[in-house]
């Protein structure tokens, strides 16, 4: 089981819900990957209206906890009006913190994110921060009372899979008890796979679900490609070697002349 502050939840996989070709398809890429947690942007749900309404009588009767999240802001003041107005509509703490720093690439702006972080947290949110894979941000976070992170592996949406494969596993190396979410830039079940045999908690991903030709195949898929990821950690996986070993024992060999 993984522990994401007060929830114990089986599935490691996080799904988002924007992007789908249809509220139907959303409900059922939901269903077929197992998540227990998915992410709901408040500004969609703010919009209000007949889809915003609907939409989100579709989620609650899906059963999974809601992620809510502060995509889309780009400033500390904004990320905090966001995160407050949430906790209102969705009647959760949690909250999935994200200020992005950078147009083109949607980096997250760390400095923003510390004091973002630090505030809620003191306001009594649980905070996922959306951040980059830097050990120092990572740190920060951490003292400033998050008890769990969110690294990206590429830029949201890029489908680039992990681009920094060392930094990942440092991270990872330097906070084995805290819960470590590879979170946006996921293209592929076998980057979802690889990022698990790293270590790596769980992953939260959207596009490359929505995006898919088939958004419930593809979730079905990528629910496979977690627990194989997570099942051949814990089966021990073998270091790569330099050379060649035989697989096929030479000693005792007979030999025919
Ligand atoms: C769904 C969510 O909250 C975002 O963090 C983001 O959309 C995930 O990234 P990908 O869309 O690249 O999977």
């Amino acid at each position: 089981m993984l522990k994401l502050y007060d929830a114990e939840v089986s599935s490691r996989l996080l799904l988002g819900t924007a992007l789908y070709p249809s509220p139907s398809i959303m409900a059922g890429a939901v269903k077929a990957s197992g998540t227990q947690v998915v992410t709901v942007s408040l500004r969609r749900e703010a919009a209000g209206g007949k889809s915003g309404g609907q939409f989100w009588e579709l989620i609650q009767a899906l059963g999974a906890r809601v992620l809510p999240n502060t995509a889309g802001c780009h400033s500390v003041k904004e990320a905090i009006t966001t995160a407050r107005m949430a906790r209102d509509v969705f009647g959760t703490s949690w909250i999935k913190l994200e200020i992005i720093g950078n147009h083109d690439t949607l980096q997250p702006d760390v400095f923003g994110l510390v004091e973002a972080a630090r505030i809620l947290v003191q306001e009594g949110f649980e905070v996922f921060p959306y951040t980059t894979d830097d050990l120092v941000v990572a740190e920060r976070l951490l003292e400033a009372g998050c008890k769990l992170l969110m690294p990206w592996c590429a830029p949201i949406g890029s489908a680039r899979g992990p681009q920094n494969i060392d930094t990942l596993r440092s991270l990872r190396g330097h906070f084995p008890d805290v819960p470590l979410i590879v979170d946006a830039g996921i293209g592929r079940p076998s980057h979802a796979a690889a990022v698990m045999e790293l270590g790596y908690d769980a992953v939260l991903l959207n596009t490359a679900v929505a995006k898919a030709g088939d958004p419930v195949a593809m979730a079905r898929a990528f629910a496979k490609a977690v627990e194989a990821g997570r099942e051949a950690l814990l089966a021990g996986l073998l270091e790569p070697r330099d050379m060649a070993v035989p697989s096929t024992p030479v000693i005792g060999m007979a030999v025919f002349s």
